[in-house]
């Protein structure tokens, strides 16, 4: 977990620096008008003037210098944690599986990662800023109370009122900034989902309508913005007005004391300077937004890293042929019963096909089998040991995965089918075994074609999905993954995995009764229920069981 604390935290290395610039910014601050005001008494007793005015050349350049340092300070601490959230962020949705971040839309995660990380990175050096920005009106109050008290009071008085005004601006400004956050990761969430489904968008002929869509969000976005420049307006009138109020008092009660003769004109200058830094407290509404906008962030990212991550545990797997048993295993989520109590002992090495109609947790039971989403109760056990305890390494050598229509991850095409590329021959023969090769073989640069650039049909697709699925070494869960290919193709693949000389346990969601035919053994689902299992000649007589294959 993280809080707006540990984001600041993790900043210590720069924030010193940052501090004790902004000390030294202050401490020009506050000496400045107390060696102008001597330049000042010196000039009129004609004393020795020039030595007070290098002082104020080397104060003004120190000032130069720590302004300098603390912004190159604040630049390094923000890219740094930023690197850092986004570093932490990605790993948690990676590792959070794909059940962990459903809940996110994908271009709301995307806005979490980048924009809002580089807000959220802003909380160390916008506290340490705020907080370094008091010392000079303590420091003012403090030197104010050493040329006289009732300057002092006046000056507290005002300040006070100053102090008011930001607090008000700080409670308001931090719901809009996280209101406005929201709306863009909306808008982010709605264009990558056009995206995804940009042909149909433009086949529908709904162009026009998809950026209405999109763009809907913009009076949204446009409302909170106005609401935060409002916040920042009313709180920026205010403080013209408060400001300049503490420069009045401490002027006409430095005024009245210069009369009596209680200060001398020198002082009375400094005062004057002291109750402009007072005064300057208001302009403090910038870094107090920036610290709205911090705190949005950090809340932000904190949503995604409570997602869980998927554990793994730390057995390897013992030899064994790849039995897969099911162990009263039900999938519920939102109240919505997607397996209900399976139970299934599947013998090493078997070709199974999982049929049922569509929605009868087919692809939900392939998921809990590869481990891709862990069931509400119950077990699964691969060669007698549950996948929850079997480590990650293991896990993902042992079962593969290829799915109806492949995501293909990788520079590559040859990245696509073994990310690592730890053997070119095992890349070669996965793709040979699942017919990816013919294709491959013909574009310019083979497996080194760049993967964004290489044109590919579904067919192809599903293929090089197969390939990458096919190097794990005992359980291979195919969730109609041979869906796009042509009869001959796929005749050619199902003869590969039934005749697979690595025996491998293969669980083969299907709508084709050829697959089914070709199989050991049948899964007949129907509403998260098993309703069978044999094979698929003895259930061809059921006249249920044909109709779903239309
Ligand atoms: N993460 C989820 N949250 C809520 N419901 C889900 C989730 N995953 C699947 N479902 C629901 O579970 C049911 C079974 O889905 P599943 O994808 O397993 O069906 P299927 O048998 O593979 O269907 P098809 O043949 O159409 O692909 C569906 O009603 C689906 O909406």
């Amino acid at each position: 977990m993280i809080t707006f604390k540990t984001v600041v935290k993790r900043g210590r290395a720069w924030l010193p620096l940052i501090g004790l610039n902004s000390l030294i910014a202050s401490g020009v601050t506050l000496a400045l008008p107390t060696i102008l005001g001597r330049s000042v008494d010196s000039i009129v007793a004609d004393d020795g003037y020039t030595k007070w005015l290098i002082a104020a050349a080397a104060l003004i350049a120190l000032g130069v210098m720590a302004n300098l340092v603390d912004a190159f300070a604040g630049a390094a601490c923000v890219a740094d944690t930023t690197a850092w959230l986004r570093h932490r962020l990605v790993k948690q949705v990676v590792h959070s599986g794909p059940e962990g971040t459903r809940d996110f839309e994908t271009g709301d995660l995307v806005t979490r990662v980048s924009a809002n990380a580089t807000d959220a990175a802003q909380a160390g050096p916008a506290a340490v800023t705020a907080i370094a920005a008091i010392a000079p009106p303590i420091g003012s109050l403090v030197l104010l109370a050493f040329i006289d008290p009732w300057l002092a009071a006046a000056f507290f008085g005002g300040v006070l009122l100053v102090i008011a005004v930001l607090w008000t601006f700080a409670r308001r400004t931090a719901d809009v900034s996280l209101a406005y956050q929201e709306t863009q990761g909306r808008i982010a969430s709605l264009l990558s989902e056009s995206l995804t489904g940009i042909r149909t968008i433009a086949a529908a002929g709904t162009t026009t309508r998809e950026e209405r869509r999109i763009l809907g969000l913009l009076p949204e976005l446009h409302k909170h913005g106005m609401v935060t420049w409002r916040i920042l307006a009313r709180s920026g009138a205010q403080a013209a007005i408060v400001g300049p109020l503490v420069l009045v008092a401490v002027l006409a009660v430095g005024g009245l004391q210069l009369v009596d003769h209680r200060i001398t004109a020198g002082e009375w200058f400094a005062a004057s300077q002291y109750a402009v830094i007072g005064a300057g407290l208001g302009s403090l509404t910038g870094v107090i937004g920036g610290l709205a906008r911090a705190k949005a962030g950090v809340h932000r990212a904190a949503e995604v890293l409570k997602v869980p991550t998927v554990a793994h545990g730390t057995l390897s797997l013992p030899t064994g042929p790849g039995r897969l048993t099911f162990d009263s295993v039900s999938v519920e989520t939102n109240g919505n019963v997607l397996l209900d109590n399976v139970n299934l002992d599947l013998p090493g090495g078997a070709t199974v096909a999982v049929v049922g109609p569509s929605g009868a947790g087919k692809s939900v039971l392939a998921a809990v089998a590869a481990r891709l989403r862990d069931p509400s109760t119950g077990q699964v056990t691969l060669d007698g040991v549950p996948l929850q305890a079997i480590n990650r390494h293991a896990l993902r050598s042992a079962v593969g995965c290829a799915f109806e229509r492949p995501q293909l991850v990788g520079r590559t095409i040859g990245d696509a089918i073994e990310p690592d590329a730890v053997s070119p021959i095992r890349t070669l023969a996965a793709a040979r075994a699942t017919h990816a090769h013919d294709f491959v073989s013909r574009l310019p640069d083979g497996y080194f074609t760049s993967l964004r650039k290489a044109p590919m049909s579904g067919g192809e697709r599903q293929r090089l999905g197969l390939a990458r699925a096919w190097s794990a070494n005992r359980l291979l869960v195919l969730d109609d993954a041979t869906s796009s290919l042509d009869t001959a193709t796929e005749m050619q693949i199902s003869r590969t995995l039934t005749e697979d000389r690595h025996r491998r346990t293969r669980l083969i969601v299907t709508h084709r009764p050829a697959t089914a035919a070709r199989a050991d053994l049948v899964i007949w689902l129907d509403r998260g229920r098993v309703r069978a299992v044999a094979p698929h000649a003895d259930l061809w007589r059921n006249d249920s069981y044909r109709e779903i294959f239309g």
